[in-house]
């Protein structure tokens, strides 16, 4: 993530499963790009540290959101790149509609370019649990990810390899949604 540019300064937080009932998830502050086993803490599902006294990422309470909602989910990922929050600026509505695009096919969901994929945008906050409440209970199916406005995406797979290629997939979109408006020199609808 750091190597693409969406882990800038302090930005971005990492996670993954550890077991059904705790998961692994980097501390609060520091420069994603240059994790030590130090910088990962062990929190439970509810976001509470296993170890008294660490902080994990002030954005422990989606990652929960995601595991308790997605069973099948072992890694999320949320990166500030520019695509993401340009995009996000953009776009006023409640989704990015993305249409035609062969990557597309690569959430496994969706076997053909030939789709329409709306990619949720919800609105930033700093208050985690109104933007659990605003997410709502459940996690959209149709792609692995959602945005937050002027912030940054979330993605998430069954491996962090498999979270990684999903955040590629939607950070290549995005991007690609972002060149096509700069060239038509048109705003976001
Ligand atoms: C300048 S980063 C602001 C906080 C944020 O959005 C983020 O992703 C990093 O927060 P964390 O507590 O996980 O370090
Ligand atoms: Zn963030």
């Amino acid at each position: 993530m750091d190597r693409f540019g969406w882990v800038p300064s302090f930005g971005g937080n990492i996670s993954a499963r550890l077991d059904g009932r705790s998961i692994a998830i980097t501390r609060s502050g520091g420069r994603k790009g240059f994790l030590g086993r130090d910088n990962i803490i062990a929190v439970d599902l509810e976001g509470r540290p296993l170890n008294a006294g660490d902080r994990p990422s002030a954005e422990t309470l989606l990652h929960c959101h995601v595991y308790r909602d997605l069973p099948e989910v072992g890694a999320v990922l949320h990166g500030h790149s520019v695509a993401a929050t340009v995009l996000s600026r953009l776009v006023t509505g409640p989704a990015i509609t993305l249409a035609g695009y062969e990557m597309i096919k690569a959430f496994e969901i969706h076997h053909t370019h030939d789709v329409r994929v709306s990619v949720p945008v919800f609105e930033n906050s700093q208050d985690m649990e109104r933007l659990v409440h605003d997410i709502g209970p459940e996690l959209p199916r149709h792609i692995p990810g959602y945005i937050l406005r002027g912030h940054g995406a979330y993605a998430w797979g069954r491996t962090v390899d498999n979270a990684m290629a999903n955040l590629e997939a939607l950070e290549f979109l995005l991007q690609c949604e972002l060149e096509t408006l700069k060239v038509r020199g048109l705003s976001a609808a």
